[in-house]
């Protein structure tokens, strides 16, 4: 039976994200309600600019006090889409005490505060759903949360920035420059308000930390999460990566250690086979996969940034979230019962492609060699290509821990014969 009181929404923001959410709001009013069994209502609009048009948005709703809009009483659902940590945790928790339940998309502030903002859901009864934080359009926060509460996850690894994706592929497709493709990534609504949240990693690593924690029950936080960026990839990277039958992806890589004792959560560019399903994640879309020890091995595939898509996760979230506040119930809280610590990225067992510039002359191989078994590290592959007394040497490494292949580089930059370390990138996916 469908309710005739409306239930109200908030919504903090209206850029990218926040547009596209009103305006489903409103051209699916009806479905909206059906679905939910109430009618929901758009009841204000929290904005920095007040004199921009905003079509669809009729101007008595907005406001330029998101606080006095959250501190209304009559709200029942805030909708975060602004952004970065303040004003928005305390908009947040503002929201909580004041009788509201909160759909965000804020990954950046629950990756260094979710622990604090689920407690504060909880003390006032309320939800928080996030489904828009990682990933975007793609199911994943519930999948994990609900669907996957029942089995025991290992592995999570994926593709979970858009806008690195969008530019490591145009410069692997089409040649095109790093800065080009950010900017044609930007105009297209998918980098965050500052890119270098992107193309440093930190982005990924937010949703890194926030997939572990959930799949592994724990608790995982941005500074836990290894972190290197893309922008030092160069086109000889993807030369050499092509060599390899390879591309480069910016991956999330979230692991249980095999006795369960511990987890690891990193991001970095890394070489993938062509043959393995991330390779051929092209543009914005993102992909993860997930390993269960019932399950097997899911893989979640979508678009992963714009503000179309990730308004269908936002909406998706105000849909469950109405639908508890009707029934007097609540989504799953944070669980984190695990407790387990998180490794150091040392302790990470990956291989390594390395790439030398080197002198071309008797034993030089048998040199660099040595420096490799000294770290206890086995070579794979070695290929040689040489000029004019000078020579580069591509190396790709047998796996072995992280800290025994970073002192193997260390030691390999002292030798007098080795000129340079052109470039070192892991190598995934086989
Ligand atoms: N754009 C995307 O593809 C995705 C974005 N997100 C997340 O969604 C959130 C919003 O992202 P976008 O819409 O892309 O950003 P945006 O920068 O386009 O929009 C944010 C809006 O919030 C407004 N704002 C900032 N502080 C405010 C305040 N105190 N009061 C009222 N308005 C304020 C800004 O003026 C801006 O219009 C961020 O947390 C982002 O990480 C998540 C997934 C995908
Ligand atoms: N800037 C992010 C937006 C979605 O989370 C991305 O590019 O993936
Ligand atoms: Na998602």
């Amino acid at each position: 039976m469908m309710r005739t009181r409306p239930l109200k929404v908030a919504l903090l923001g209206c850029g990218v994200v926040g547009s596209e959410v009103a305006r489903i709001m409103t051209t699916h009013a009806d479905d909206l309600a059906a679905r939910i069994g109430a009618p929901v209502e758009l009841a204000g609009v929290a904005v920095r600019r007040p004199d921009k048009v905003r079509g669809g948005v009729p101007a008595e709703l907005i406001t330029t006090d998101a606080t006095a809009l959250v501190k209304r009483g009559d709200i029942d659902v805030v909708v975060e889409v602004i952004g970065g940590i303040e004003p928005a945790r305390t908009l947040i928790t503002t929201a909580f005490e004041h009788g509201a339940s909160v759909v965000s998309a804020n990954k950046a502030l629950l990756a260094q505060d979710g622990a604090a903002l689920y407690a504060a859901a909880d003390q006032h009864g309320e939800d928080l759903y996030y489904e828009a934080a990682v990933a975007g359009a793609i199911p994943l926060i519930r999948p994990l949360r609900e669907s996957l509460a029942g089995d025991k996850i290992n592995r999570v690894m994926g593709i979970v920035n858009g806008t690195t994706n969008f530019i490591l592929d145009k410069m692997d497709t089409s040649g095109a420059g790093y800065s080009e493709a950010l900017d044609e990534a930007t105009a297209l609504g998918y980098a965050e308000a500052d890119p270098t949240a992107d193309v440093e990693g930190f982005d990924a690593a937010a949703k890194a930390a926030i997939l572990a924690g959930i799949a592994f029950h724990t608790r995982v936080r941005l500074d836990d999460v290894y972190r290197e960026g893309m922008t030092e990839v160069t086109a000889a990277d993807f030369a050499s990566a092509k060599q390899m039958g390879c591309t480069i992806k910016l991956l999330a890589i979230c692991e249980r250690a095999a006795d369960g004792g511990s987890v690891t959560a990193r991001v970095h560019p890394a070489m993938i086979p062509l043959s393995h399903p991330l390779a051929s994640v092209r543009e914005a879309y993102n992909a993860v996969f997930v390993e269960a020890e019932a399950a097997g091995r899911l893989m979640f595939y979508g678009p992963g940034a714009g503000g179309s898509p990730t308004a269908s996760a936002v909406l998706g979230d105000l849909v469950a979230v109405c639908r508890n506040k009707l029934n007097g119930a609540n989504g799953p809280g944070e669980s984190a019962y695990t407790q387990l610590p998180v490794s150091p990225m040392g302790d990470v067992v990956t291989r390594y492609h390395i790439s030398l510039d080197v002198a071309d002359k008797p034993g030089v191989l048998a040199q660099v060699a040595t420096v490799f078994a000294e770290h206890g590290v086995s070579i794979d592959t070695v290929r040689q290509t040489g000029k004019d007394g000078e020579a580069s040497l591509v190396v790709v490494t047998h796996r072995a821990p992280d800290a025994a292949l970073s002192g193997t580089v260390e030691a390999l930059r002292k030798l007098d014969t080795v000129r340079g370390v052109a470039s070192i990138m892991r190598v995934e996916g086989e």
